[in-house]
């Protein structure tokens, strides 16, 4: 297999100590796409960010785009998300596509609509209940109950974070056994079951056909995909975040536009050169 990273355009350090700037180029990816996974993280990354969950949408063009490069990959591209399959499903409808959904709680390999691994339990009902009450403190708080995790969005009513932070606190304060981790997010507290990420997600994923013995590149946005930047070189992958040049990642793109961009000219390409062979 051939080495990805030398495939593609090193740009100057922007800092004398930090490490070259990946940019990936298209062009010289395409050749690979055999060899390769690829890995995407939705909000912020795929998609724009909007002021609820309910409001991203799909900009036309893009279903396309991942339809081709999940074919070119043959089957070796997934989302990587905070959000449940069923979300992610509703959102993408009517494409299914491979997914570790969740932050790691639920994996499917395929596009038939059943999660080939689910990691996590359901979150207890008592703990849930408390948690959920925390909307109650201010309005345009917003309650996402995934079953097996809480996410609390705070994007409209933003001077309520710190309160949220407390109440979640002092909640895990009186249950200290309990197997849960608090997990922030883009303007949202999410408390979810302690074991599993998304890099176990990514980890599982990558023992399983087609993604097995490929080099993964994953893009992402937030704190959140931290995990999966940090375990890419496990698997001789690139990671690339968005908006900021988080720590240890190969390289980044400005926005979800320019992660759009970037893979609807590797579909092309690819589209190009099957076409010309
Ligand atoms: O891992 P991701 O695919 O990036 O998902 C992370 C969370 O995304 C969603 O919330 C975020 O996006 C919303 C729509 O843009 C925005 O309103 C919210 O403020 C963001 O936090 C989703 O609702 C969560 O379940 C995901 O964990």
């Amino acid at each position: 297999m051939s080495d990805v990273s030398k495939l593609i355009a090193t740009q100057p350090p922007a800092a004398a100590s930090a490490p070259p700037e990946i940019v990936p180029a298209p062009a010289s990816l395409v050749p690979h796409l055999g060899e390769v996974a690829i890995l995407l993280d939705i909000d912020g990354t795929l998609l724009d960010l909007a002021p609820t969950p309910r409001e991203v949408w799909v900009p036309p063009g893009l279903a396309e785009t991942l339809n081709s490069l999940l074919q070119r990959t043959a089957g070796a591209l997934a989302l990587v998300s905070g959000r449940s399959l069923n979300d992610i499903d509703l959102i993408f409808a009517p494409e299914i596509y491979p997914a570790v959904g969740g932050h790691g709680a639920e994996m499917r390999l395929g596009s038939g609509n059943e999660a080939d691994a689910v990691q996590a339990p359901p979150m207890d009902k008592e703990l849930k209940r408390r948690l959920a009450a925390i909307a109650k403190l201010s309005p345009g708080i917003l309650l996402e109950d995934k079953g097996y995790s809480l996410a609390l969005h705070y994007r409209l009513a933003p001077q309520a974070e710190a309160a949220i932070y407390e109440e979640v606190s002092r909640i895990r304060a009186e249950l200290p056994g309990a197997p849960i981790e608090v997990l922030p997010g883009k303007c949202v507290c999410e408390i979810k079951h302690a074991g599993f990420t998304k890099a176990t997600g990514v980890r599982e994923l990558m023992r399983r056909a087609p993604f097995e013995g490929r080099k993964p590149f994953f893009i992402g946005d937030d704190v959140t995909d931290e995990s999966v930047f940090a375990i890419m070189p496990d698997f001789a992958g690139l990671s690339f975040s968005v908006g900021r040049r988080a720590l240890g990642v190969d390289g980044h793109f400005d926005s979800p536009d320019d992660v759009r961009a970037f893979l609807a000219r590797l579909a092309q390409r690819e589209g190009q050169s099957a076409a010309s062979r």
